[in-house]
Order: C-alpha cells, then structure tokens, then sequence
C-alpha cells in the first residue's frame, strides 16, 4: 500500500480531469490541497455550474480547454459515468499524447473497453477510489495496462495518495471485487448509521437523539480503528463483556443467518454488477 509522501503534489506536467462531479471533484480538490499548481490543472464537465466554473477559473485553472490550449498532459483522469464513457472517451483520446498515463475510475469499464477509444499503445490504469477521498482518508485498488512505465505507475500513485491510500492489483478482474468492497463500502457504512438510528428509535430512543449516537458511534469506532494497531477482531471483543449487553447483540449479528452472509451476499452483488457495466 502506498500512502501520501511529504512536499507539494507536482505531477510534472498537465493533468486533465473528464468529470468533476462527486468523485472526480474530490480527486480536484485533493489535488489542490496538496498544492496542485492550478495552472497545471485541466476539467472538462459540461455539467459544472457557472459557481464552480468561476471558481476554479479564479484559482487558476482551466475549465474546458480548447485544442492548442493543452498538449501532452502527463494524465488524464476519466471520471464519468460509466454509462457517458463513449461520449467521454473522444475527448480524453483527442488530447492524450504519447506519454499520457489515462486513468480511469469507472466501475466496470474494462481495460479492453477503454483501449478501444484511444491509442494502441496508451497508457491506461483502471483505478477505483471511494468517497472518503473527499475528506483525504480514501483507498484506491488499481490495476495497470499493458503499457504503463514504471514512472506512470508512480505518477498515478502521487495523484491518487493525494486523497487518501493506494492498492496495486496484478489481476483486472480483482478490481470488481475491490469496487464492490472499498468502491462502494462507504455507503454500507452510512446504511449502518441509518439503521442502527431506527433501531435505536424502536428500543425507545427520541429520533434525533438515536441519530446523534448512531452518527458518534460510526464516527468513533472510524477513528478507533484508524489510530489503534489492533485489528477490528480485538477491538470488537474490547467491547464485549462475557454475559452481557454486547453478547447479546452479537448473537443475533453473529448468527449463521446474520451479518456475515449478507455482506457476503451485498459484496457479491455489487462485483456481479461491475462485470455487467463491463457490458
Ligand atoms: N461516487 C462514488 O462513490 C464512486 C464513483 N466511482 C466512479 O466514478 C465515476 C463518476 O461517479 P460520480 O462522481 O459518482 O458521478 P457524478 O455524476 O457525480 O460525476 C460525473 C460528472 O461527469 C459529468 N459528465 C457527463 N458526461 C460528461 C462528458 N462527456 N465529459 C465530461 N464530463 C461529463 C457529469 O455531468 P452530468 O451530471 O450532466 O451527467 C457529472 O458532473 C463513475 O464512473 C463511478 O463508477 C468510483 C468510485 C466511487
Ligand atoms: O455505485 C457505483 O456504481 C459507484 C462505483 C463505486 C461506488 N459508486
């Protein structure tokens, strides 16, 4: 796993995102953070409002580049809809060069699918990051395609640690599964709040109060667990009295009915559904 080194981000040359919405917005605005040169610093999305447009136009960056104003950027990160790709990829293919690393962070779309719409020899790694990058603390699985160098693989890595951590798989299929683990775990996460607020309204809890403990508690246990070298295992049990409250609890989330295989069964849906997007 790689993680963010010290000093500012400095790509070595233009970086262009295709898709500043949730995920290609917190990607931009990491970069930024971690002191991106704005200059350097490329988007196309029709969909941006003027607020945002004028915004990033104050910073320095350019919003929707016309041919001439950009060349040869360093990388392009793809962060449409997978469904928008064909209407995407154009775009990435026209201002790519040689030496350009495409990123790609659309669920399902195969490193065989985005090929088809660029060079035969370009660059391209199929990542997949998760929304807690908007706050730094994402993990990111990556996988490179055959033509990636040494010096792209580490040019994606300073991008993508900029939001958070970095994983390299060796296999393209282990990308679906990352997706349907880290990719879209977050909203198991937030799902968990929201339902251990309604159970706590069912035990008799007002509801913005059993809202307010649901929301610490996920919140502590996340920072728990970030700052603490036991594994989620020990810390579980550091909860758990012989006998008592939380026992209880863990009989019914433990039980062979329980937790596990529903994960089991989510995770397995959502890998199953990154291989359909793959059409
Ligand atoms: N959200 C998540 O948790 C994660 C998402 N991803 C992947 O990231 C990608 C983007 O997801 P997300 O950020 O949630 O989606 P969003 O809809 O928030 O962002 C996509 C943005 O791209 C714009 N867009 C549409 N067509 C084009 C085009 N031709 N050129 C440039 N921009 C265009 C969209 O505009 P408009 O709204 O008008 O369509 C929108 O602003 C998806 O492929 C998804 O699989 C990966 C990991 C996690
Ligand atoms: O739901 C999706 O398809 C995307 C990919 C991972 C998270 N969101």
């Amino acid at each position: 796993m790689t993680s963010h080194e010290a000093g500012p981000l400095d790509p070595g040359g233009p970086v262009l995102l295709v898709g500043a919405g949730k995920m290609g917005g917190a990607l931009l605005d990491g970069w930024l953070a971690r002191g991106l040169d704005p200059k350097t610093a490329f988007v196309i999305d029709p969909a941006l409002p003027d607020v945002a447009v004028e915004k990033l136009e104050r910073l320095g960056c350019t919003v929707g580049p016309q041919a001439g104003q950009l060349s040869n950027p360093v990388a392009i990160l793809v962060a449409v809809k997978p469904q928008m790709a064909k209407a995407a990829l154009p775009a990435a293919a026209a201002f790519a060069g040689p030496g350009t690393v495409i990123i790609s962070i659309m669920a399902g779309t195969t490193l065989s699918t985005l090929g088809r719409g660029l060079a035969e020899r370009q660059a391209i790694v199929r990542a997949m990051p998760n929304t807690p990058a908007a706050v730094g603390r994402g993990v990111t699985g990556c996988v490179a395609g055959a033509h990636v160098t040494a010096d792209q693989r580490a040019l994606t890595d300073r991008l993508l640690t900029a939001v958070g951590d970095v994983v390299w798989v060796e296999e393209e299929a282990l990308i679906d599964a990352v997706t349907g683990v880290s990719g879209s775990g977050p909203a198991y996460v937030f799902l968990m709040v929201e339902a251990l607020a309604r159970a706590g309204v069912s035990a008799g809890l007002p509801a913005d109060l059993a809202q307010t403990l649901a929301r610490k508690t996920v919140e502590g246990s996340g920072v728990l667990l970030s700052q603490s070298a036991e594994p989620p295992e020990v810390l579980r049990k550091n909860v758990t009295s012989p006998n008592g409250t939380t026992a209880a609890a863990l009989d019914v989330l433990m039980a062979d009915d329980g937790l596990a295989p529903l994960m089991e069964r989510a995770v397995a849906a959502a890998t199953r559904r990154a291989k359909e997007l793959a059409g």
